[in-house]
């Protein structure tokens, strides 16, 4: 057995052994359900194996030690022995293979080919014509260039139609003219464009004969390709440093009247003829899509974020004793407390959800992709409702769950030790990073109400499946029916706070008042719905999820986890059931929440000891597998650079003048 599975090795922490001892499922059979198959969850370990077995691909020191330059340093050696080993390691035409080879070895802090993959590459299937994909997709694939995807303005993020790069077509050169016209106006935030990337996507207002068609995304050379400096023109270099992702080259851009050929619009859907006549695409946002791809990646990504930092977070707390309970011959595992289970256990429930939940989203996106190539693009509209809201609930949430297990590691959780705060300052990137999260929510804000509006013209009917429930009228709730009764709260909650915000914003506006006036005063109440009905959506999928699982045993522990779910959520939107449920079912939930937490405790280790992070991609000393985390924490103290010398050089040139001063 390899060291991922739930095998218990010598010189393994006893405390470790023991919890590993209680569970009551194989942790394979779990991973192969939340990596989608037993064949992926297998191939992971393997490809975690053969990374270990190439010295060179692990990290030459504790990143936490190195400085902005080591670290994007670094990145690119790592990158550098991939590469030459990439046969060995990965099949290279699985996404999801190069994906688990780049977050093992090159870890969470960002590295030149991380928004080539995340996003170039996709903005390129999505966007560029079949002629266009022969002269880029490959080289893009092959790695001769590098990308990036460049939207952001200083100025201006989430209002996309305030962008000012112009693309302006010259019909008798045939060729666009990209210019910057302000400070503002420069890109601001792409990721591996400060340093790294050669070519670009784009975004720009297309202007033909002094008529803007609004943002559209063209292929740009930003660098020579033997030489790497910047073309005549282009004005390129980093942001500076961030909370995170400080190995990566997060950059600005700027144009002089910059000229590419009519062919670098990427035409799949819209086009420039050579007279300038504009064809239309077939839906107004169809430029979104790269966008749109990754929300619909984002909650699975925000669920490994989460799940990395409970990894540390339960293994610590089994090995961590601290206090008495009972027994006072002996202090008590912290995970034996029932505030660092109720700090922990809903944790782990929504990672699982969050992954469960992001299969299915991905599903619809992949579905939307092919019936956009076939010209069908009428599945749009819901799918960036529903990402807009899932993006935001699942990174906010994801954030909440870090930092409470940070705390839950005490002291040793705010060392770098720990590495819980890389985690955290990466995964609060994602409230802002593909949209803001609460203009997300207002995104989905406005296709809650026009669902409204439906229902109240008498079209109920036309609803889709995930807004019919507002159609809906409530019913008797009894809550010992299981976790199915707990989603006709949720579904009670999420269709009240939405009428409710919907008629807010309609009586302000019949009241004379502007529409934008009365959405901005109604907009609190609106975010709130979205954010409960994607609550809703997140427990639904969670629960159909678990319902098609065959391995009974993991089905069982998963049952228990959807029981530490269904009961949390509902307590924490207590405010919002009121109306629905008496202060003796609320007792009644709250007591079955404490129940499920005892009864999830045994296998809590077992739970996180699933998701197959390897050591190498932990980059914990806290959260080691083997749970020897004295010994070590001690050894990565003594490795500082601090500690190299005994007496520094900044205590021989001021701190000692000074004492001798203060002697006199
Ligand atoms: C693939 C795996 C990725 C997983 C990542 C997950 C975890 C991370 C783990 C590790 C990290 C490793 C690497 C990643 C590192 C870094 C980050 C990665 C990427 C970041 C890249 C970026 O941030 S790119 C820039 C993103 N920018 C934005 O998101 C801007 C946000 N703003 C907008 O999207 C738009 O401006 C808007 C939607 C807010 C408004 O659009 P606008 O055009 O102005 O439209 P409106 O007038 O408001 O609405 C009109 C109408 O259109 C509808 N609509 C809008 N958008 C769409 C759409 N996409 N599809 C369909 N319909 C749309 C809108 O609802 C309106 O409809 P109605 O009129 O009917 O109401
Ligand atoms: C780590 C990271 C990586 C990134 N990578 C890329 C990349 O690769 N490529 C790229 O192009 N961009 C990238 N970005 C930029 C990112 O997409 C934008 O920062 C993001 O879309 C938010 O836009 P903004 O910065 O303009 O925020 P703003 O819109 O200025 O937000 C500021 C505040 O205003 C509020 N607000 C704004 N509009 C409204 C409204 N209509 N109603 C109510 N409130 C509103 C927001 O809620 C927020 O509280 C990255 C950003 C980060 C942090």
């Amino acid at each position: 057995m390899t060291a991922l599975n739930k095998s218990i090795e010598p010189g393994d922490s006893p405390d470790l052994t023991e919890e590993r001892a209680s569970g009551t499922f194989d942790t394979n059979a779990m991973a192969a359900v939340i990596y989608g198959s037993d064949k992926f969850a297998q191939r992971r370990r393997e490809i975690s194996e053969a990374i270990s077995k190439i010295p060179e691909l692990a990290d030459s020191a504790p990143l936490p030690f190195l400085d902005r330059f080591g670290k994007v340093t670094e990145g690119s050696r790592k990158l550098s022995v991939i590469l030459e080993n990439i046969d060995k390691l990965i099949d290279p035409s699985s996404y999801e293979e190069g994906l688990h080879l780049y977050t093992e070895v090159m870890g969470m802090e960002g590295h030149p080919l991380a928004l080539h993959e995340v996003m170039f590459i996709p903005a390129l299937i999505a966007q560029a014509s079949d002629e266009q994909q022969v002269k880029w997709l490959g080289r893009a694939r092959r790695r001769e260039i590098i990308g990036c995807y460049a939207q952001t303005e200083m100025g201006h993020g989430s209002n996309l139609r305030a962008l000012e790069t112009t693309a302006t077509y010259s019909p008798e050169t045939q060729e666009f003219i990209l210019h910057s016209p302000t400070i503002t106006s420069l890109k601001w935030w792409p990721g591996a464009l400060g340093k790294s990337a050669n070519w670009a996507v784009v975004v720009a207002n297309l202007i033909i004969r002094d008529k803007n068609y609004g943002p559209h995304p063209f292929m740009v050379q930003l660098r020579d390709e033997d030489s790497h400096e910047p073309l005549p023109g282009i004005t390129v270099g980093d942001i500076g440093p961030k909370m995170a992702f400080n190995g990566g080259d997060n950059g600005f851009l700027g144009f002089r009247n910059y000229r590419i050929p009519r062919e670098y619009l990427l035409n799949r859907h819209a086009k420039v003829e050579a007279d300038g006549r504009y064809v239309k695409p077939p839906h107004a946002k169809i430029n979104h899509s790269a966008m749109i791809r990754v929300r619909s990646h984002m909650a699975t990504g925000q669920g490994a974020l989460l799940a990395h930092a409970l990894v540390i977070a339960v293994r610590y707390s089994a090995v961590r004793r601290q206090g008495y309970l009972e027994d006072k011959s002996r202090e008590v595992k912290v995970l034996d407390y029932q505030t660092q289970q109720h700090r922990l256990f809903p944790s782990i429930a929504r990672a699982y959800a969050f992954i469960f939940c992001g299969f299915e989203t991905i599903r619809l996106y992949d579905q939307l992709l092919i019936d956009v190539q076939n010209g069908n693009t009428s599945g749009m509209a819901d799918l960036h409702a529903l990402t807009s809201g899932l993006k935001s609930v699942v990174t906010y949430q994801t954030g909440e769950g870090i930092e409470q297990a940070r705390m839950a590691c005490g002291g040793h959780g705010y060392s770098m030790a720990s590495y819980i705060s890389e985690i955290y300052g990466v995964a609060i990137g994602g409230c802002t990073y593909e949209g803001e999260n609460m203009v997300m929510l207002l995104q989905l804000g406005r296709y809650l109400v026009k669902s409204i509006e439906m229902i109240q013209n008498g079209k109920s009917r036309e609803l889709g499946p995930m807004v019919a429930y507002l159609a809906e009228n409530e019913s008797e709730i009894d809550l010992n029916l299981g976790p199915n009764e707990y989603l006709k709260v949720f579904e009670y909650a999420a269709r009240n706070q939405t009428w409710r915000a919907t008629e807010k914003f309609q009586k302000l506006r019949n009241s004379g008042m502007s529409n934008e006036k009365a959405w901005n005063q109604a907009s609190v109440e609106l975010t709130r719905a979205s954010r409960l009905h994607t609550r809703l959506y997140i427990m639904s999928t969670f629960i159909n999820h678990v319902g098609s699982i065959v391995d009974q045993k993991v089905k069982g522990v998963l049952i228990d986890l959807l029981n530490v779910h269904v009961t949390y959520e509902v307590m924490d939107i207590g405010i919002y059931v009121q109306g629905l449920l008496s202060s003796n079912q609320m007792d009644l939930i709250r007591n079955q929440l404490y129940v499920s937490l005892e009864t999830i405790r045994p296998n809590a280790v077992s739970l996180v000891d699933s998701f197959q992070i390897s050591d190498m991609q932990l980059r914990s000393v806290l959260g080691r597998r083997d749970g020897n985390v004295y010994e070590n924490l001690f050894k990565w103290a003594k490795s500082s650079p601090l500690n190299k010398t005994d007496v520094l050089p900044s205590v021989t040139q001021y701190l000692k003048p000074m004492m001798e001063k203060s002697k006199l």
